[in-house]
């Protein structure tokens, strides 16, 4: 485990502890913070890492990316108004592989492909069942407000059954049965329960809040300035931060506007699920590409 691991670790701690002390208030608005801030800065600088892909000599802003970019949020932002369930379908699958894939640095280069990404989307879909499953309840409630309809309860206890299984027949047959793969992914397996514990313990924001910003935006941050700039250093977080910036705040204006047409914490999570989803879509492609660039 290395020395960034290790604060992760120690700071889901301290997760635990806010939730332990502090209010449903307080772990409400700590939670909405943290995702508007690192959560939302993660993704802000999509269009430099596109760019760079691209052309990495290419100065200035390539505005056919940016009005590309606004395109597909907002295509997304209407196929959540036209057909939600298809929407949120893709949002939750797309998610799944797009967080088990931020697990996956340290074994990309001898894995065959196919079992790589069945990997990362079980991984990531075992997450979100482990959420889900801590907060049914809620969880129905929100679906049933995105989708304005009376959805069925989802098990969510049940299906997480499910998932354990089929994650654990996979675990058994791609990984524990070729040598070397076990000890790549045993630092990912040994933080499940870890996770498990954050989910049950925290209310579904501050559990999505905690894995979000420490398990998925703050490594991801991570890469992208060393892709970026070549080193970890402070001066190249202050870059990344200035060129982000704009985006960010745009991203983060948007996404609290839509807090004020909220009436209860059920819309407001409504809400804020569905603005994120609208800046996922081109956001994991984006970081689809630079996972493949740096493999
Ligand atoms: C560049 C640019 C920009 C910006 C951008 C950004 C800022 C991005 C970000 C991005 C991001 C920031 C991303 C994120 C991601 C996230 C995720 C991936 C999440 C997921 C989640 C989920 C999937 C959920 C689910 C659920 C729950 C949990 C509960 C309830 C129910 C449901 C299902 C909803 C703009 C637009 C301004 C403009 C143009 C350019």
């Amino acid at each position: 485990m290395n020395k960034i691991e290790k604060i992760l670790i120690l700071a889901s701690f301290g997760g635990l502890f806010v939730r332990s002390y502090g209010s449903a208030t307080v772990e409400l608005v700590a939670g909405l913070t943290l995702i508007l801030s690192f959560g939302v800065l993660h993704g802000a600088n999509d269009l430099l890492l596109l760019q760079q892909f691209k052309s990495p000599q290419t100065l200035g802003l390539d505005r056919h990316l940016l009005m590309r970019y606004i395109a597909v949020v907002v295509l997304a932002a209407l196929l959540f108004f036209w057909l939600p369930v298809l929407a949120i379908i893709s949002f939750v699958l797309t998610s799944s592989y797009h967080f088990g894939e931020q697990h996956s640095e340290r074994y990309d280069s001898h894995w065959k492909a196919l079992d790589r990404y069945v990997f990362r989307f079980l991984y990531g879909w075992l997450l979100f069942a482990l959420l889900f499953a801590a907060h049914q309840t809620e969880v129905n409630g929100v679906l049933a407000t995105l989708t304005h309809s009376n959805l069925p309860e989802f098990p969510w206890k049940r299906i997480l059954v499910g998932t354990v299984v089929l994650f654990a027949l996979f675990v058994l047959w791609r990984i524990m049965s070729i040598p070397g793969r076990l000890q790549s992914v045993a630092r990912d397996l040994l933080l499940l329960p870890f996770f498990a514990l954050i989910f049950f313990s925290g209310s579904l924001i501050w559990g999505f809040a905690v894995y979000f910003i420490l398990w998925h935006s703050i490594p991801s941050l991570l890469a992208q300035v060393q892709f970026l700039y070549g080193s970890s250093e402070l001066g190249s977080f202050s870059k990344y931060f200035k060129s982000a910036f704009w985006y960010w705040l745009a991203a983060a204006i948007g996404i609290t506007a839509t807090f004020f047409f909220s009436s209860s914490v059920q819309e407001l999570t409504s809400f804020l699920f569905a603005a994120l989803a609208a800046i996922t879509f081109p956001h994991a492609f984006v970081m689809l590409r630079l996972f493949k660039k740096s493999a």
